[in-house]
């Protein structure tokens, strides 16, 4: 156990921020590991709960994949995916929005209420948040790349975002699920990671803090010791185009990137297995993740 002084240099650490991030906007992707396990999740909600005790308005975004592979198997549909995303039928889509709004969202508001703070959910349905277009799925046949419709997977194209000021304004923690509706009438399922990108660039917000299953960026992620603390913009896009990211961080790389070419100061790669990585990310002068930021002189502390 840390003695008192050490206790009080870890408090007296998170003053800088607290300063600077009081008032601010902090839009948070929450998904993977850190939903499925109870203990994980306590404390991702402790932490959402913590932030908006320090003045900062916490915006949640969450995911769902893994449980809505769960819920189609239950329902003999298998999932079959198209460059790391799922082909979505109407039936598809719909148990998706089943389990994203009726399931998952409702779980998080019942919980952030619970620990004391006043939550609402909104689906991209409400008030029109998501307007989405179809997304078509890109793939290389012999050396061509190739687009190919997958259903109703969305990007976003625009969103409304004055139910989600509203909210802020009035001291809800608001909760979105990534279900946006298309200028056509249809639902669409979108990558929470974007969404997330998307919210943060359309609420000016300080953060984008993406919560999910690996330590952060690797500069080889073959490589588990050349783990990268802080990256600029520049440095992440270069290692997209040289294919040194993994595939699956290519969706969040590129939120981030939307984010800060939208002015967002600061965006966060975190760890959900990893206890409190949230409060620790924000609140400690190293943090634990990986941050990419616009500019390498960007620097924290
Ligand atoms: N991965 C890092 N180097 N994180 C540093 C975070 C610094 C500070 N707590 C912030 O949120 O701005």
């Amino acid at each position: 156990m840390i003695n008192s002084v050490e206790k009080a240099a870890v408090l007296i650490e998170a003053l800088p921020y607290l300063q600077r991030f009081s008032g601010n906007t902090v839009v948070i992707k929450y998904g993977g590991n850190a939903m499925l396990n109870d203990e994980l999740k306590k404390s991702v909600m402790q932490d959402i709960i913590f932030l908006k005790y320090a003045g900062i308005r916490p915006v949640v975004v969450h995911g769902g994949g893994p449980e809505i592979t769960g819920m189609l198997k239950k329902l003999g549909k298998e999932s079959s995916f198209v460059s790391g995303l799922r082909v979505t039928d109407a039936e598809t889509v719909d148990i998706a929005e089943m389990v994203l709004v009726g399931k998952i969202n409702s779980e998080i508001v019942k919980y952030l209420n619970f620990l004391g703070a006043k939550a609402v959910g909104l689906s991209g349905k409400d008030a029109d948040l998501i307007i989405a277009a179809k997304h078509l799925a890109k793939v290389r046949e012999n050396g061509q790349v190739k687009e190919v419709d997958i259903g109703f997977v969305g990007d976003v194209l625009k969103l409304n975002i004055g139910i989600v000021e509203n909210f802020l304004e009035q001291g809800y923690i608001p909760v979105i699920s990534p279900i946006g509706v298309g200028k056509d009438g249809a639902t669409y399922n979108i990558n929470a990671d974007y969404v997330a990108g998307e919210l943060a660039a359309a609420l000016g917000a300080e953060k984008l803090a993406l919560i999910t299953d690996v330590e952060g960026i690797y500069r080889d992620y073959n490589d588990k010791s050349s783990f990268v603390s802080t990256l600029s913009l520049a440095e992440a896009q270069e290692m997209i185009k040289t294919g040194s990211i993994d595939g699956g961080m290519i969706p969040k790389v590129e939120a981030c990137v939307k984010a800060l070419a939208a002015g967002v100061a600061k965006t966060h790669i975190i760890d959900g297995r990893k206890p409190h990585s949230l409060l620790l990310e924000i609140f400690t002068t190293e943090g634990i993740g990986t941050e990419v930021v616009k500019y390498r002189r960007y620097i924290s502390g």
